[in-house]
């Protein structure tokens, strides 16, 4: 087993004055096996973000633990955090604001494979640089240019393929392509699945977008008011839902 998320809340409390507590995520489970492109689906304010930043050690569960290849996520060290991040990558929505607004996109590309050692001189730099742009479809003269520069669609493969320079086990895709029109979506989706393949890339894929959960996962985990609701294979939870949420969700995506 890849990832064993069991049991996990989280509470946020906020006021000063009237103090208000917020039950984000309730009581969650799901778990995913190596190579395995899991969805995670539901409305706005549900407690995916909230998942995600917990598996990455961004927040602490209020309960629960996070089992990642069998080590408990929750009970790292600082120093234990730096390896296993290596292998537990993440693509945001807004791929611009993952890059350093002063740093080139040479920089931005190869940031992380430096901070892990994995290239040293500054003609290993240049080389990696060069690769992934070459895998994305850029050019070089691009590497000279600054991440406001460049496509909202071009920084978004740039950010993935910076994310699997580190040869991760696991990518966590929030909302990856929301922010994309529907051929940069195209684009993004077909990157994705080619890494997954070739790989063998697992991914924790976060969306509103039923039409894109449907065709780019295998299982997939319905979210309401942070709970899951309804878990299952793709086809069988978009074919047969079993929670009213799941059907209303679904009605409006497919007239169910
Ligand atoms: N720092 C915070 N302080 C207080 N409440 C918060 C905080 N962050 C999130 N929340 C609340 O927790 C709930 C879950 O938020 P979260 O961002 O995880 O949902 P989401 O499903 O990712 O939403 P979206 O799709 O809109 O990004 C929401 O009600 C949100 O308002």
């Amino acid at each position: 087993m890849l990832l064993e998320v069991n049991h996990i809340s989280k509470e946020y409390r906020s006021g000063v004055i009237r103090t208000r507590t917020v039950h984000a995520v309730q009581d969650v489970c799901f778990k995913m096996n190596e190579g395995e492109i899991f969805g995670l689906i539901g409305g706005s304010g549900c407690g995916k973000t909230t998942i995600t930043k917990m598996i990455l050690g961004l927040l602490k569960p209020s309960e629960g633990s996070i089992l990642f290849e069998g080590r408990d996520l929750t009970k790292l060290r600082k120093k234990e955090w730096k390896e296993v991040r290596r292998d537990i990558q993440v693509v945001f929505q807004h791929p611009q604001m993952t890059f350093n607004p002063r740093g080139t996109i040479r920089f931005a590309c190869t940031e992380p494979a430096s901070n892990y050692g994995l290239v040293k001189t500054r003609e290993e730099r240049n080389r990696l640089a060069e690769e992934l742009m070459e895998q994305v479809g850029l050019t070089g003269d691009q590497l000279k240019k600054y991440p406001h520069e460049i496509s909202g669609g071009q920084a978004q493969r740039l950010s993935i393929i910076r994310a699997l320079s580190l040869n991760p086990k696991l990518l966590i895709c929030d909302e990856p392509t929301s922010m994309l029109d529907v051929s940069v979506q195209a684009q993004i989706l077909s990157l994705l699945k080619s890494k997954h393949r070739e790989q063998g890339l697992a991914m924790l894929f976060i969306s509103h977008d039923l039409e894109v959960v449907q065709s780019f996962c295998s299982r997939v985990a319905v979210m309401n008011e942070g709970r899951i609701v309804e878990s299952g294979t793709v086809k069988d939870v978009f074919s047969n839902p079993q929670h009213a949420y799941t059907k209303k969700l679904l009605r409006s995506y497919m007239h169910y």
